[in-house]
């Protein structure tokens, strides 16, 4: 069990105006430590750090610093490492994150997921700061033989954005093993599905565009922006016939991370090292449909379509180790994801910036 407050340890949050960011920098800032965040700003706004600020008070909102970068420049981070005079550790979500988006534009994902990530290994290095918490994925258990899906299990990318995780995760290996002992401490956090949002309904998921994903897809519905939601596949041998998955709420999520940050500094023989991040439970569509439908008071009209290409039929976690070595386990179920959710969507119907 790791515990105990940050004791204003530096840290870097790459991506942190995003969604899972941002709500982590919440629990950071409360927890004691400085945070800097760098964020170019391709998907999310400065709105949300605004309302970090609002949502952590005067006393510790002088703890957060923005500034808006890109890590494929690496002056940029240049910039930022000198004028903070680096850091004790870096979190790192920033990266493009749509499947689809990533088989029409592989590039464009391997330039940002890669070369980004690359340019900050190169940062942190120069500026000897070696303790790095990554957001990884699901992704990288591809169709997984078999569930819940342990953090020893085969891994295997089935698109450009999940190869961006994997390889990530092989540089983090490799830049490990050619360290010295105890020189570089690296945790891959591999999420589950991130859903929900903050409980004061003053942070949640924001994507621009039609949302490829399950929950925003529904948010939308729910206060008109879509006119019903398509449910990929209902011959699945499931329940109901509608795909599995482990959606885990964002404030878990972000608990979790404070739980790694704490094991890289307390240990100094962590290596590298991977936990999922889920709840060990699996919901299927049909049952996530209506959790919100209870949730919010709304109708969500569904449409039955064929299966989504590529989609898995049960996805979950095995929780145990993350349990066992960060001391750290998922406490909210599908009725809190589908209450806050339903809070963040039904206070701000469009998001951050209002009519967009
Ligand atoms: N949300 C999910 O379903 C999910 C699941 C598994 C893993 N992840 C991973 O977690 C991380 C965070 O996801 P999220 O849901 O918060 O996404 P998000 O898009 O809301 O946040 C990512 C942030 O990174 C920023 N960013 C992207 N490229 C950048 C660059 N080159 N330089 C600087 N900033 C850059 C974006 O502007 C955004 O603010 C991502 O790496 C994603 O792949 C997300
Ligand atoms: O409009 C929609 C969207 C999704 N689904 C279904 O809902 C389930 C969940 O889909 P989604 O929310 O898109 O999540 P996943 O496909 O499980 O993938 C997400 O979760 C992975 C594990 O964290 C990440 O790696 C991916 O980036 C992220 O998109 C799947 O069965 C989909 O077929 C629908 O039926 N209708």
């Amino acid at each position: 069990m790791v515990s105990g407050k940050g004791r204003g340890e530096r840290i870097l949050v790459t991506g942190g105006a995003g969604f899972i960011g941002s709500h982590t920098v919440v629990e950071l800032l409360r927890q004691g430590y400085k945070v800097w965040v760098m964020d170019n700003l391709q998907n999310s706004c400065v709105e949300a750090l605004h309302r970090v600020c609002h949502l952590v008070g005067p006393r510790l909102s002088p703890n957060l610093q923005f500034h808006h970068g890109d890590l494929c420049n690496p002056a940029d981070l240049d910039r930022l490492f000198n004028a903070s005079s680096s850091f004790d550790a870096v979190i790192h979500f920033a990266g493009l994150k749509g499947v689809g988006d990533s088989v029409v534009n592989p590039l464009h994902y391997y330039h940002n997921n890669i070369v980004g990530t690359v340019n900050l290994f190169q940062a942190m290095a120069k500026f000897n700061c070696k303790k790095m918490v990554f957001s990884s994925s699901a992704t990288v258990y591809g169709q997984p033989e078999e569930v819940p899906c342990a953090e020893e299990s085969k891994l295997h990318a089935m698109n450009p954005y999940g190869r961006s995780k994997l390889f990530a995760e092989e540089m983090g290996r490799d830049i490990e093993k050619a360290g010295g002992e105890g020189e570089w401490r690296m945790i891959f956090l591999r999420y589950f599905n991130p859903v929900g949002a903050h409980e004061s309904g003053k942070l949640g998921e924001d994507p621009r565009g039609i949302p490829n994903n399950l929950m925003p897809y529904i948010q939308q519905v729910a206060v008109g922006r879509l006119p019903h939601l398509n449910v990929y596949g209902h011959d699945y041998p499931t329940n109901d016939g509608t795909a599995v998955r482990d959606y885990i709420h964002v404030m878990d999520l972000a608990h979790g991370h404070v739980a790694a940050l704490r094991k890289l500094f307390a240990n100094d023989t962590i290596g590298c090292t991977a936990y999922n991040l889920g709840t060990g439970r699996g919901t299927s569509v049909l049952e996530m449909v209506a959790a919100f439908e209870k949730a919010s008071g709304k109708k969500i009209p569904i449409k039955m379509c064929p299966r989504r290409p590529g989609d898995a039929t049960a996805v979950y976690a095995s929780t145990e180790k993350a349990e066992k070595e960060l001391g750290w386990k998922a406490k909210y179920g599908i009725e809190e994801m589908c209450r806050d959710q339903w809070n963040w969507v039904s206070n701000n119907p469009w998001g951050y910036q209002g009519n967009h």
